[in-house]
């Protein structure tokens, strides 16, 4: 199994990269903000214990996003590897995903990081919540996003480049031509 991490802020583009490199790579995406909004959406039990965490721009708690991340891993035994967006967002979530892959012999090949500053960020989302309405891109619930961003996300990057996995990439261009060096990235592996 080949498995990939790609990690940025709220913006950085991780969804539109990891689409490309799903049909590139054949992996499969496991995006836990999308599964979250899955669930809110079904009003299934998870998606109400977490819906209004989500809206305020607060993390979820790790036990349920963790136990969210593995259920969904489990879900697809086939899979070539896995694209995980959006996850890990705390260095306890890391650790979680390193120990559950190692019980299954597989690991974290390598993190890739989309760099991109702050104001291109908030340009981004902005134009996001015209586009989609997403409750949490409103500008008071993003300034919590990226308040959680630096106070727990931050944290994951020095965890991988520990372990000498991870690579940072420019995420401010032409898509295509991100997508090529994240291709380029990956093509190493
Ligand atoms: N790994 C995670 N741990 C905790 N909460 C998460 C995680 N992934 C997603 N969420 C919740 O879902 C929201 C939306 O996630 P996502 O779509 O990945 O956002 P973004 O576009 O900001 O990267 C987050 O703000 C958070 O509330």
């Amino acid at each position: 199994m080949l498995n990939f991490v790609i990690f940025g802020p709220p913006g950085a583009g991780k969804g539109t990269q990891s689409e490309k490199l799903i049909e590139k790579y054949q992996l499969i995406h496991i995006s836990t903000g999308d599964l979250f909004r899955a669930h809110i959406k079904n009003q299934s039990p998870l998606g109400q214990r977490v819906s209004e965490l989500i809206a305020e721009g607060q993390l979820v708690p790790d036990e349920i996003t963790i136990a969210m991340l593995e259920e969904e891993v489990d879900k697809n035994p086939q899979a070539k590897g896995f694209i995980f967006d959006g996850f890990p967002r705390t260095v306890p979530q890391a650790q979680a995903l390193d120990a559950f892959l190692e019980s299954k012999n597989g690991n974290i090949a390598g993190v890739i990081a989309l760099d991109v500053d702050q104001d291109e960020l908030t340009k981004r989302i902005a134009q996001r919540q015209l586009e989609t309405g997403r409750v949490d891109d409103q500008a008071d619930k993003l300034q919590k996003r990226i308040a959680e961003y630096f106070d727990k996300t931050i944290h994951v990057l020095p965890y991988y480049e520990a372990q000498g996995k991870l690579s940072k990439v420019n995420g401010i261009g032409k898509i295509d031509d991100i997508f090529a060096e994240l291709s380029a990235v990956i093509d190493k592996y």
